[in-house]
């Protein structure tokens, strides 16, 4: 359980970021970000490639320093009370890198122990994410020998070990097959139908559909629409949507002379 309830319980947001800035050089990646996201949503944070969303993932989880900006998780600041804020939040970060040569088991009974959480709790926990996520069979072979899809479920499961408030997943469905995606889906439902938030990175419009309550729409280091998803989708598809707000996905033009040489193979 977060450590002081009475304070998580009085802020409606579960994130709010103001003027969120992040430059890289001359790019600049996030140009001045509000991110809101009330708690108890399922909430989708949606962009074309390089939009910015994995460096605004960063900076809120405090993996990277914002150049400007504030971020509050929970009501707490990200980067003047991180021990805080880190008790509270749990990440499935972009590249998930985890202990390899630890068997799944291991790896969340390990978690656990950093996470402070006294041993005993840690395996009973572990057991039954194991059982929740389909890894029993996989709990005793190593993290190496995973796939993708189990990769991400242990992955999962280490980062709501300690009961966050808060889940951040960077692109939580990529690479995870039908059947291990509904598994994610249900554990995640049951985390936010308790109250908790879960805010997910995707390109899978359909999948934010079906899943978010909530979606943060990016483009070019900005938000461009944000909102519950009946506001946000209007009458129209979320895709649509987003093509809309994106403009056409920032595709480049695919008719007249590009790519002519492509296709009806010539000698
Ligand atoms: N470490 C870095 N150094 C230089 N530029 C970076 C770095 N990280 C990100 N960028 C740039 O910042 C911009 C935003 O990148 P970011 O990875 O946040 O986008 P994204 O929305 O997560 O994209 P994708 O959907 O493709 O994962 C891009 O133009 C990218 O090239």
């Amino acid at each position: 359980m977060p450590d002081s309830p009475e304070k998580v319980e009085s802020v409606a947001d579960s994130v709010r970021t103001h003027g969120l800035f992040k430059r890289f050089g001359q790019q600049v990646a996030v140009a001045g970000v509000d991110l809101v996201v009330p708690r108890g949503s399922f909430a989708g944070l949606v962009g074309p490639n390089g939009a910015g969303k994995t460096t605004t993932l960063s900076m809120i989880t405090g993996l990277l320093r914002p150049d400007g900006g504030t971020i509050e998780i929970e009501g707490l600041n990200v980067w003047r009370d991180p021990v805080e804020v880190k008790a509270r939040i749990g990440v499935l970060p972009e590249g998930l890198r985890l202990f390899e040569r630890l068997s799944g088991r291991e790896l969340l009974l390990y978690h656990g122990q950093l996470r402070g959480i006294p041993i005993r709790e840690v395996e009973r926990r572990a057991d039954e994410l194991l059982r929740v996520m389909g890894l029993v069979d996989a709990a005793d072979k190593l993290v190496v020998d995973y796939s993708t899809g189990m990769r991400k479920k242990i992955g999962l499961a280490a980062a709501m070990l300690h009961n966050p408030a808060v889940l951040f997943l960077d692109e939580p469905f990529e690479g995870v097959d039908p059947v291990s995606a509904n598994t994610l889906v249900e554990v995640l439902r049951r985390f936010t139908g308790s109250g908790s938030t879960v805010v997910f990175s995707s390109h899978v419009m359909e999948l934010v559909e079906r899943l978010c309550d909530w979606v943060s729409v990016m483009n070019r280091g900005r938000i461009v629409a944000q909102g519950p998803l009946a506001e946000v989708r209007g009458e129209r598809s979320l895709n649509q949507a987003f093509l809309d707000l994106v403009g056409a996905g920032g595709a480049v033009g695919t008719g007249g002379e590009d790519l002519s040489w492509l296709g009806s193979a010539q000698k």
